[in-house]
This record gives C-alpha cells, sequence and structure tokens, in this order.
C-alpha cells in the first residue's frame, strides 16, 4: 500500500508552506523527517493523513488520488492511518483506556473487540497497569506512549509520530522508540523530529527546508551537519 506526494504544495493563505514535494513510500518503510521548526513536517504529515488538502500537486495512497475518493473511500483511507500529534492530546477527563477506546467507538469497532484491543495496544506500550488511571497522573513519558497507544488502536498501515521524543529523558525516549518500532511492525512508519534522534534509528531520511524537500536518502551525518544553506 504504497503512500506518495506528487508535487504537493500546501499554503496556509499565501505562505507557501510545503512546495513541490516528491515522494514515494513503499509500505513497510521506516522514514525519518527533519527540518527545523516551521519547516512544514507537521504539514506535511498532515496532508499525507489526508488532513489538510493540498493547494496543488497530490497525495496518492494505493495509486488513488485521495481529492478525488468518495466520502466512503476516505473513510477507509483515514482507518488506514494513525498520527501520534506532537502534543498527546489525550482527553484528561476519560481513563486512558477510555482515549484508546475512543477512535474504535468512533469506527464502530464492537466493544468486546475494541476493548481487546485496547488492552492488547496497552499491554504493548507498557501501560497495562495504567489503563483505568486519567492522564495528567501520568509522566510525560507515560502520557506520549498512551498517545501511541491511542494511535495503534485502529491498527493502522502508516503511524505518522510527530516529535515523538521532544520533553523526553534519553533513556523515556529509548523506551518510546521501542515501542514505535515494535508496535509498526510490518507497517510504514514516519517519525519528525528536528534532529535524528539517538534513540532511533530509521533507514531513510527526509529532509524539509523551507517546505522543500531538500535531501531523500539513506542516514547521513552529512545532513545533519550540513547547514540549511549548504543543502540549499
Ligand atoms: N493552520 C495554519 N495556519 C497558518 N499557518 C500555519 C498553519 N499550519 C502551519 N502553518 C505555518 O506553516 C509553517 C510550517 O509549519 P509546520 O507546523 O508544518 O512546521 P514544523 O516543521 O512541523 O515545525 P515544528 O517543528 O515547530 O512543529 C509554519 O511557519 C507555520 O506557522
Amino acid at each position: 500500500m504504497e503512500l506518495r506526494a506528487d508535487r504537493l504544495s500546501v499554503r496556509q493563505g499565501v505562505r507557501p508552506v510545503l512546495r513541490d514535494v516528491d515522494c514515494t513510500l513503499p509500505p513497510g518503510s521506516r522514514v525519518l523527517v527533519m527540518g527545523r521548526s516551521g519547516a512544514g513536517k507537521t504539514t506535511l504529515f498532515k496532508a499525507l493523513a489526508g488532513l489538510v488538502a493540498p493547494t496543488s500537486g497530490r497525495v496518492l495512497w494505493k495509486g488513488g488520488d485521495v481529492a478525488g475518493m468518495t466520502p466512503a473511500d476516505k473513510r477507509v483511507r483515514q482507518a488506514a492511518f494513525g498520527m501520534v500529534f506532537q502534543t498527546d492530546a489525550l482527553f484528561d477527563s476519560m481513563t486512558v483506556r477510555g482515549n484508546v477506546l475512543l477512535p474504535l467507538e468512533r469506527r464502530r469497532v464492537p466493544r468486546e473487540e475494541a476493548e481487546a484491543r485496547a488492552d492488547e495496544v496497552l499491554r504493548a506500550v507498557g501501560l497495562a497497569d495504567a489503563a483505568d488511571t486519567l492522564p495528567e497522573r501520568l509522566s510525560g513519558g507515560m502520557r506520549k506512549r498512551a498517545g501511541i497507544a491511542r494511535a495503534l488502536a485502529a491498527r493502522p498501515s502508516v503511524l505518522l509520530a510527530d516529535d515523538p521524543f521532544a520533553g523526553l529523558d534519553p533513556g523515556t525516549a529509548r523506551q518510546v522508540a521501542r515501542v514505535l518500532l515494535e508496535v509498526a511492525g510490518s507497517g510504514t512508519l514516519i517519525v519528525a523530529a528536528p534532529d535524528a534522534p539517538p534513540e532511533l534509528s530509521l533507514s531513510r531520511w527526509l529532509y524539509l527546508r523551507e517546505g522543500q524537500l531538500v535531501y531523500d536518502g539513506p542516514p547521513s551525518p552529512e545532513v545533519e551537519t550540513l547547514t540549511d544553506e549548504a543543502l540549499a
């Protein structure tokens, strides 16, 4: 199930945020999207997930243009994407399990199956014991893992994690990295971060500079050490 950006451009008002981004991500891709704050990483994620419409260009999923999909196909597509947001976006009034169940309820997964799945993902991220806790009582790392569990409960084929290590100490970041790799399984994993996280090695690097994709290739220390000017 290939995901492709084809001359993808997104504007916010008059400001170009993504400019002619081309990339093809085969199933099972392990991708790190790097770039400075404001380079367009989150917008790229949202566009790939179908949450932001391209101003021009296309996002193709299994060869089909997302823009031309019927509402029913759009729902199927949406279900194939899981997003771990920069801020964990958990509802503080619900328990951790309640938060994880929410997307499953929205997808009308039968209650018994939904509960079994929620317990399974909470075990996978090491939060089985915190299932009945309110998110406000969790540490930052636990909240992050709860956000991953929620994204995973719907069994996405593409998992997008936006800056999942921000604010975590190295030990917790390593734990979150291990969980991301383990639970992404054979699906595609795309992680955004300002720099290459030492905790997580991903086989393909994309580097965004002011909305343009200026590097797409294997991990290379040069990408990190080059200044933005040198990458131009
Ligand atoms: N809804 C919006 N309305 C207006 N401007 C926006 C909107 N979303 C993003 N932008 C602008 O687009 C640019 C890219 O933002 P984006 O969040 O994609 O960058 P980023 O690389 O993820 O940055 P960060 O690492 O700080 O999250 C920024 O200048 C931002 O201000």
